[in-house]
């Protein structure tokens, strides 16, 4: 009889011994359709033991005919199991030192979901149901649709927020970038290995061993021997010769050539401007509408982000940038370009095609240590659950690589196809949601916040961050922040206590932005002229909403830039029972 045999060890979340009621807790409540049908009795028992005296192994049998196990990944595929529901909750409060439980799962989440918006998620009712399975930032992709159909989707989210109590999902625009594409094609076109075929930069070409580019430059800027991909890798051919107008390669691995695909040169940029003139339009609708996030593709250099900082500010617009690290030449800019931005996204799709596929997973890991190393935002992107797209269940690779990245520290994990033009968009972002939470259970808590290193060198904030942090890890609390520009909310996301951060704040902008923001829970709320009056209705606010209890201790945080009741107090951090 074949026989699995699983052997784990059990992080240190479990191994605390104040965790040890909570673990059994997690037993009682575990649904038979889990525990049961994986472990036998006495691999169970075993288990609960082995939890208490920590670093223990579990052993999980299963039979040659294998039993699907179907975990609930979307709120209409299975009826809703209170069972389920409390032994999530169990898990996460094994991670969670704070004592203050949410009432809704999605938000208790640390690690924030991009959602790409796309023929499959544009209506009120898909936006609406993505906000519910726990979207926190949905994603337009301007190499996609036109300003009329994007300004449907930023007004359904405008929407969903005014009228949404607890809930608030900001807006990112993602622009085209010099992306490299080939032509039309009548139809579409097997690609066969060892076959010749050509690229032309005259307009208009489409046959089956010819077709267009819609870049001038694009003989120039390949050498014979280069490796062309097309569609992030799906097929390779190899440059044989050029003329002044056309590339002719050989087909290395083939596949089906559709119309308008995407090309990139293996280890080369195009020597195009990141921003377009396509993309400044872009930027400008942006400015209209008031989003939250530029994610501005292809960044080769800094000055571009400056470039596009000083646009903003010269029309007043408050949109922060994420610069998308997908282009060859960004990799020996990537301190100057990170310090001149607002966050990063690791865009691993392109950067898979320019450089050598092995890569990404390590620069994925530096990109995000640069970020946190200086406090600011980062996004892992593309090919999260790409099986999901025709599939209604992710591959294990797939599980696994959303919780390296939650591991890794990400500040949000993206969507892309599997949201914008899957088959089960919803499904996809409630295993995104029940892999984090479930992944961020077993992340250490209570332990000494790293120092950020030199981004807030000398700032009082960055002291008040560092010691609320410890101040709430230690006693295992909330922390509660009143913000006015965002600021201390974000700083304290950097040093990732291991409880909540309720962002109080007066902008409904602020509020949005920090949506994106690991482990925020951002609240809007007036702030009175008295800032203890404010205190005290924020926390019962809190209390009301079921997000603390009677009783239950919270840091409470009044710092930053611009401290709100300058009068009264400047920066103070305090220990309050609800
Ligand atoms: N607004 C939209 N309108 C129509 N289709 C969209 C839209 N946004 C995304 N899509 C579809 O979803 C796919 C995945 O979205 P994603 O944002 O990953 O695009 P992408 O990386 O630019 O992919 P590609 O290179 O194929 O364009 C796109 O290829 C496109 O088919
Ligand atoms: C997101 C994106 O643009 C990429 O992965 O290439």
């Amino acid at each position: 009889m074949a026989q699995v045999v699983a052997t784990r060890s059990i992080q240190s979340s479990f191994s605390s011994p104040s965790h040890g009621s909570l673990q059994s807790q997690v037993e009682k409540l575990k649904p038979p359709s889990l525990a049961s049908k994986v472990l036998g009795r006495n691999e169970r028992s075993n288990s609960c033991r082995a939890v208490r005296v920590n670093m223990p192994q579990i052993i999980a049998r299963r039979s040659t005919r294998a039993e699907p196990q179907v975990l609930p990944v979307s709120p209409e595929d299975v009826p809703k199991s209170e069972e389920q529901e409390q032994y999530l909750q169990a898990i996460q409060q094994l991670g969670d030192t704070s004592v203050g439980m949410w009432s809704k799962p999605t938000v208790r989440r640390k690690t924030k979901i991009v959602c790409t918006i796309g023929p499959s998620t544009n209506t009120r009712e898909m936006i609406w149901k993505l906000a519910e399975a726990g979207m926190n930032v949905a994603r337009m992709n301007m190499s996609h649709g036109d300003h009329a159909s994007h300004q449907k989707v930023i007004d359904l989210v405008k929407e969903y927020n005014a009228q949404s109590k607890d809930n608030v999902i900001a807006i990112m625009l993602d622009t085209k970038g010099p992306e490299v594409r080939s032509g039309d094609l009548p139809q579409p076109i097997m690609l066969k290995p060892g076959q010749e075929f050509t690229f032309t930069i005259q307009r208009g070409v489409g046959t089956a061993d010819c077709v267009s580019v819609n870049y001038d430059d694009f003989v120039n800027d390949v050498e014979v021997g280069d490796m062309l991909l097309v569609d992030g890798g799906m097929m390779s051919l190899q440059v044989k010769s050029k003329t002044e107008e056309s590339v002719k390669c050989e087909v290395i691995d083939g596949g089906e050539l559709k119309s308008r695909r995407h090309l990139n040169v293996r280890g080369k940029s195009a020597t195009l401007p990141s921003i377009t003139e396509k993309d400044w339009d872009d930027i400008k609708f942006g400015v209209d509408n008031n989003i939250d996030f530029y994610a501005v593709s292809f960044v080769k250099d800094a000055a571009v982000v400056h470039e596009l900082k000083n646009y903003l500010k010269s029309c007043g617009a408050d949109i922060h940038v994420i610069v998308k690290i997908e282009s060859a030449d960004s990799i020996p800019n990537l301190h100057s370009i990170i310090t001149a931005s607002d966050g990063a996204m690791v865009a691993r799709g392109d950067l898979g095609a320019e450089l050598p596929i092995e890569e990404v997973p390590l620069l994925q890991e530096e990109i995000i240590n640069i970020c946190r190393s200086m406090g600011k935002a980062v996004i892992v992107a593309t090919n999260m659950l790409e099986s999901m797209i025709v599939h209604p269940t992710p591959t294990r690779a797939e599980v696994s690589d959303i919780a390296i990245a939650v591991r890794e520290g990400a500040d949000a994990v993206m969507l892309s196809g599997e949201t914008a033009h899957g088959k089960f968009p919803l499904k996809a972002v409630k295993v995104m949601h029940t892999v984090s939470l479930r992944t961020e259970a077993t992340i250490v808590g209570g332990e000494t916040p790293t120092n950020l290193g030199q981004a807030f060198k000398n700032h009082m904030s960055e002291m008040f961050a560092f010691h609320a942090t410890m101040m709430s890890n230690t006693l295992g609390t909330s922390i509660v922040v009143f913000t006015r520009t965002g600021f201390m909310a974000i700083l304290l996301s950097h040093y990732r206590p291991s409880g909540t951060i309720f962002a109080f704040t007066n902008d409904k902008k602020i509020q949005q932005r920090l949506a994106s923001y690991q482990g925020v829970c951002p609240i809007y709320m007036e702030f009175l002229d008295c800032a203890e009056e404010t205190f005290t209705s924020a926390l019962s606010l809190l209390q009301k909403q079921g997000m603390v209890k009677e009783g239950e201790q919270v840091a409470l945080v009044q710092s930053g830039r611009q401290p709100i009741w300058r009068l009264q107090s400047t920066h103070n951090i305090q220990v309050r029972k609800v």
